[in-house]
C-alpha cells in the first residue's frame, strides 16, 4: 500500500459540535415525512459527540467460553478527544429505523456491502428499544471522523453514543449503570465508552472501574504522561480485532509491552513498529499500538515535541493520517427541540 501523505487534523469538541451541524445524509436518508414536526415537549434530534479509546495499559489473559470465547483483560481504557457524533430524532411511529453515514474516512463503511442492520450504533438502538419495549422510530445519523478498524473503538463509540442519545431522546433518564449493561451485550469496548474519561476494564473488558483525575492512580497516570496532547498515526488499512487476538494466541505479548496486542498487531502491520520506534526517538513520553491496532498513538509533553514527531512520521512516511487530540475525552451531549 503506497502511503499517501499524511494529513494534520485537528480536533476539539466544538470542530465536532460545528461539523456535526453540517452532517449531510449520504445514505437510508430519512425523508421528512418521516421525521415528526416540531412539538413543545420532548427533544425531537439528541446528537451526542463520543470520543474514541485506547489502552494505556492492556494484559491479555486466557480464553473463557462463557464470554464467547473471548480473552480475560485487565486494561486501563482513556478516551482520546477524536469525536464521531451520532444524532438521534424521532420518526412517526412505525416508521422504522434509519440510519446514514458521513465522513471522509468510513473505512469499510463505505462499501455498499455494509449492512447497516449490523451497524454497532443501530444494534445500540435495537438494543434500547428491546429493554424500553418501544419500537425504534428513529433515524440516526453519525458523522465519522475516528478511523475504522484502527483499535481505536470507533463503532464502540457509536454504539454508546446511540445508547445516550436515545435514553434522552426518549426520557428514560436511564443510569449509566443500567447503560452499560446494555452496552455490554453488545461489545466488550462499550461499557467505558458510555461515560469515557479513564477506567480500568476488567472480565472481558466490560467489567469498568472509573479512575478519577483526583485520584491517586489518576495523578500518577498524570504525572508519567498519560494526559494532555496526543498524537494518533492513522492508516488507510484496518485490522481485524479477531485475527488480532488470534495471532496473540500464537505469537504472545512483547516483553516490555505495555499493550499485550502490540507485537500481534506490529507483525501484521509494520508500519505501526516503525512509527512507535520514530515517535520515541522524536521524544514522545509514550508510543504505542491502540488495542487491536493499526494505528498508533503518542503522548507528547508540548508542541515542540509534537512538531518533531509529526516531521518524523510525515518525513519517512510512517502514518497515512495524523490526528492531535486532547485526553482524557468525555462524551457531550446535545439536545434541540
Ligand atoms: C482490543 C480491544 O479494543 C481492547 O479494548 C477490545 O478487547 C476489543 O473490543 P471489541 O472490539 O468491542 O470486541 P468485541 O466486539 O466484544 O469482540 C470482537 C472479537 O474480539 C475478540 N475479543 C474481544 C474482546 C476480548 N476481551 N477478547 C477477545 O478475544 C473476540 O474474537 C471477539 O469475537
Ligand atoms: N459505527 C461503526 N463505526 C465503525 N465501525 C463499525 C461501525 N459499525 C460496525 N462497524 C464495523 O466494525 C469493525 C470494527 O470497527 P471499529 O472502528 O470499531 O474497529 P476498532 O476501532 O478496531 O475496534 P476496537 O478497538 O474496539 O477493536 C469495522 O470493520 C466495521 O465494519
Amino acid at each position: 500500500m503506497s502511503a499517501i501523505s499524511p494529513t494534520l487534523v485537528r480536533h476539539r469538541a466544538s470542530d465536532a459540535a460545528a461539523i456535526a451541524a453540517t452532517a449531510v445524509n449520504t445514505a437510508n436518508t430519512a425523508s421528512a415525512s418521516d421525521t415528526l414536526h416540531a412539538s413543545n415537549a420532548t427533544p425531537l434530534t439528541v446528537s451526542v459527540d463520543c470520543p474514541a479509546k485506547t489502552n494505556l495499559v492492556l494484559h491479555v489473559g486466557p480464553t473463557h467460553e462463557e464470554w464467547g470465547g473471548r480473552h480475560e483483560l485487565d486494561t486501563i481504557y482513556c478516551a482520546v478527544g477524536v469525536y464521531d457524533t451520532v444524532t438521534a430524532t424521532a420518526k412517526q411511529p412505525g416508521a422504522g429505523f434509519s440510519l446514514a453515514i458521513e465522513g471522509a474516512y468510513l473505512g469499510d463503511l463505505a462499501s455498499s456491502s455494509a449492512d447497516m442492520r449490523r451497524n454497532h450504533a443501530a444494534l445500540a438502538l435495537f438494543a434500547m428499544a428491546e429493554a424500553a419495549g418501544r419500537e425504534p422510530d428513529v433515524a440516526l445519523t453519525i458523522t465519522k471522523r475516528i478511523p475504522v478498524g484502527a483499535g481505536l473503538g470507533g463503532g464502540s463509540a457509536d454504539a454508546a453514543a446511540t445508547l445516550l442519545a436515545v435514553n434522552r431522546l426518549w426520557d428514560l433518564n436511564w443510569p449509566v449503570a443500567r447503560l452499560r449493561a446494555i452496552a455490554a451485550t453488545l461489545g466488550a469496548d462499550m461499557p467505558f465508552c458510555v461515560t469515557g474519561g479513564i477506567a480500568r476494564g476488567t472480565g472481558f473488558g466490560e467489567r469498568i472501574t472509573d479512575i478519577t483525575p483526583d485520584s491517586e492512580q489518576g495523578l500518577r497516570l498524570a504525572q508519567e504522561g498519560f494526559a494532555g496532547q496526543v498524537l494518533v498515526g492513522a492508516y488507510q488499512s484496518q485490522l481485524s480485532t479477531p485475527e488480532v487476538y488470534h495471532t496473540f494466541d500464537v505469537v504472545g505479548a512483547g516483553a516490555q509491552d505495555a499493550n499485550h496486542l502490540q507485537a500481534s498487531a506490529v507483525s501484521l502491520h509494520p508500519r505501526s513498529g516503525q512509527a512507535i520506534e520514530a515517535a520515541t526517538a522524536a521524544g514522545a513520553r509514550h508510543a504505542f499500538v491502540s488495542g487491536s491496532g493499526p494505528s498508533v498513538v503518542a503522548f507528547v509533553p508540548d508542541d515542540t515535541v509534537a512538531d518533531q514527531v509529526i516531521t518524523a512520521w510525515r518525513d519517512e512516511a510512517l502514518v497515512d493520517r495524523i490526528i492531535r487530540a486532547i485526553a482524557p475525552a468525555k462524551p457531550s451531549i446535545g439536545v434541540s427541540h
